[in-house]
């Protein structure tokens, strides 16, 4: 698990371009809801925007919708992914997969969306925020690393903290949630995590400085391949000071390496080394 501290969240706009997706071989991507990734979809909108890439060949897929509320009611995360998102770019609606929190047989929901992501040979790129207690997508604490799609009860501190975007009315936060599992995550080839800001200091030490553990469930992370948190330095106060020094360290020594490699393919003309767009 690499872990880059105050950096931007890089290159997912690459990541699309070199794949070459095809309707054929389309580009899957996983997707959150929340603040942090906002300013990702707004880099995303831009590059759009300026030409640089298509989502024309890209299927989506959110993370967790909840359950019961009306899905063009204004925090459905239908209604949020369309409001930050899907409208502003080249996306066709019917490659957008969010699960549907209304649906009459909810486990036949859940299921079908696991078999939707298998039929479309996987997620390449999954990215993700987490919840003050480590969860990633709905996937609260004592979610079994196993889990797959299901329906999921919301932690009680998981309600208090959505209850400002409810007129900070708890009663009229959902008490239930679809959510993809960790095992539906952690399945994707890659891993991208966003975590910003102090009040997910303790969640990000839980996750990074100890064991994996089914009570801070981003701590699964550890057993991916290929994953990558980015944090901010306020989302590092509970780390110990060694462990942001050493992961600073090796970020100093990957744009160091960057940097060589650049200078090689300034060299050679090689372009595709030269090729960062975000
Ligand atoms: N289910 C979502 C999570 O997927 C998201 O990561 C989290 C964090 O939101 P924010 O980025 O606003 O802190 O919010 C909800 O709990």
């Amino acid at each position: 698990m690499r872990v880059f501290v105050l950096c931007l969240l890089r290159g997912t706009g690459n990541r699309i371009i070199d794949f070459k997706p095809t309707p054929e071989r389309p580009f899957v991507l996983g997707l959150p809801t929340g603040s942090s990734p906002i300013p990702t979809y707004k880099h995303l909108i831009r590059l759009v925007k300026d030409g640089k890439i298509s989502f024309k060949n890209v299927v989506t897929f959110n993370m967790d919708e909840y359950v019961g509320l009306p899905r063009d009611h204004p925090e459905s995360y239908h209604t949020f992914m369309f409001r930050e998102f899907f409208s502003h770019v080249d996306i066709d609606p019917k490659s957008v997969n969010i699960l549907d929190g209304n649906a009459a047989d909810l486990v036949g929901e859940c299921n079908k969306y696991e078999e939707k992501i298998q039929a479309v040979g996987g997620i390449e790129l999954f990215l993700g925020g987490i919840g003050e207690d480590g969860h990633i997508a709905f996937n609260e604490p004592g979610s079994s690393l196993a889990s797959r799609t299901r329906i999921k009860t919301l932690a009680y501190d998981t309600i208090l903290a959505n209850a400002r975007f409810f007129g900070n009315d708890i009663a009229a936060v959902p008490r239930m949630a679809l959510t993809v599992g960790v095992k539906t995550v952690l399945d994707s080839r890659e891993v991208v995590v966003v975590v910003t800001g102090q009040r997910k200091a303790l969640a990000l030490s839980m996750a990074i400085e100890h064991g994996v553990n089914h009570l801070w469930t981003l701590s699964a992370l550890q057993t991916h391949p290929w994953a990558l948190i980015v944090v901010d330095e306020d989302a590092t106060a509970e780390l110990h000071v060694k462990t942001v020094k050493y992961f600073k360290s090796i970020e100093r020594v990957q744009e160091e390496v960057e940097a060589a490699q650049a200078k090689l393919g300034k060299k050679e003309g090689d372009e595709k080394v030269l090729g960062e767009l975000d």
